[in-house]
């Protein structure tokens, strides 16, 4: 008889998300929810909006939250684990008040969160930490009493992540004409954000950085060991906004393609390391921008595939929410992570990726709903 795996005590899973766009008329009322109260220059967002338009008014991430969700529910009853999984958003629907209202009119005490943001910074965990707070408080204020909601701790060095993203470099490298495939540079990219956001990532700050790092030495270590080639590699940054004057992380990726061109790199794999799935940032930031320009500068670039749904990333999902529930009940689980960091933790501290103006923050230390 095998193993039940056990997740007492959470009794439900929440994949908590972005949201997207869904046809050109949702396009200005999405960026308004993504940027109220933001400072975004009228002039970026009106940029922005062209990206969607260009693909439809649709962003791809509501579609790959579809899989992913699919994905989950598919690997937790094939292994037995009776964990019923929602999905809500930020930005757009399903929003993830009225899914927290759902999982509340269930019966749900004790939900685990899984966000779609493998990395430690303000934009990719507080802020959705901000907005659980906000939709606790909303349903609260509707006389229900909603359940205590935690968060997976940060994935980008759990091998179920990694291993995705290392095979999809190895398909990519394939990919290039065999003559400059063994010079072919590793770009790995993510998005920019304020370099004070960055200061300030995490527990003790600089996590977003050193994070990444760490994921991209060792996706580039296992590329190695897979095609035995040792291939150079740069994490560069992508998609920045906010006024010029603010500085954010840079290199930009597509700078960086310029210098690999005027270096005389004969190639370059561009490995979109900072985001979980093909979002519009990699469809237009990547696949369109950067790509015409890599076309522009005459050198071969081809875009490696993000971690999406991977049966080995919905794998590392039972495998964390199984981790976290055996903590929860005071045991010691083994932690699977790789890498100079070592596994994440489990409860952002009070301080952990500050906002410039403080907001109630849930699942975390002096959450206001415990
Ligand atoms: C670190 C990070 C992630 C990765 C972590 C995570 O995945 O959460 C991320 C993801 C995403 N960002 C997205 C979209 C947007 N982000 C914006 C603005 C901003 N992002 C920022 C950072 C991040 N963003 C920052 C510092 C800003 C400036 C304003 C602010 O301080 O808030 C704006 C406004 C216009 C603009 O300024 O570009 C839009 C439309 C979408 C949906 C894409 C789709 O539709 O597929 C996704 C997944
Ligand atoms: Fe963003």
């Amino acid at each position: 008889m095998p193993d039940v795996p056990d997740a007492s005590p959470y009794d439900a899973l929440l994949l908590l998300s972005f949201g997207g766009p869904e046809g050109p008329d949702d396009v200005v009322p999405f960026l308004e929810n993504v940027t109220r109260g933001r400072g975004i220059p009228r002039e970026r967002l009106e940029e922005v909006g062209q990206h969607y338009f260009l693909f439809g008014g649709v962003s791809p991430i509501n579609a790959q939250n579809r899989v992913l969700l699919d994905a989950l529910r598919r690997d937790f009853a094939a292994h037995g684990l009776d964990l019923p999984v929602y999905w809500g958003n930020r930005n757009w629907a399903p929003y993830l008040t009225d899914t927290l209202r759902e999982i509340t009119r269930a019966g749900h005490r004790r939900v685990l969160t899984l966000a779609t943001s493998a990395y430690a910074s303000y934009s990719g965990c507080r802020q959705y930490r901000e907005n659980l707070a906000e939709s606790l408080a909303a349903l609260t204020a509707e006389g229900l009493e909603p359940p205590r909601v935690d968060k997976l701790r940060h994935y980008f060095n759990h091998p179920g992540f990694l291993d995705p993203v290392a095979d999809g470099v190895v398909a990519s490298l394939g990919e290039l004409p065999a003559a400059v495939r063994e010079g072919a540079h590793l770009v790995f990219t993510t998005h920019s954000i304020p370099d004070a956001a960055a200061d300030s990532a995490g527990p003790e700050g600089g996590a977003y950085v050193a994070q990444h790092l760490d994921a991209a030495r060792l996706v580039a270590a296992a590329v190695r060991d897979a095609t035995g080639v040792d291939h150079p590699w740069q994490l560069v940054y992508q998609s920045r906004s906010g006024p010029p004057h603010i500085p954010w992380l840079e290199p930009d990726v597509c700078d960086h393609l310029a210098e690999l061109r005027a270096a005389d790199a004969p190639a370059a794999v561009m490995v979109p390391i900072g985001f979980v799935s093909d979002h519009m940032e990699v469809l237009y930031d990547l696949d369109t921008e950067a790509l015409a320009k890599a076309e522009e500068l005459g050198l071969p670039v081809v875009r490696s595939a993000t971690v999406g749904a991977d049966p080995r990333f919905a794998a590392a999902v039972r495998e964390l929410a199984l981790e976290r529930a055996a903590t929860e009940r005071g045991g010691c689980p083994e932690r699977r992570a790789r890498g100079a960091l070592g596994p994440s933790h489990d409860v952002c501290p009070k301080g952990c990726c500050p906002a410039r103006v403080e907001r109630p923050a849930a699942a975390g230390a002096g959450s206001p709903y415990p």
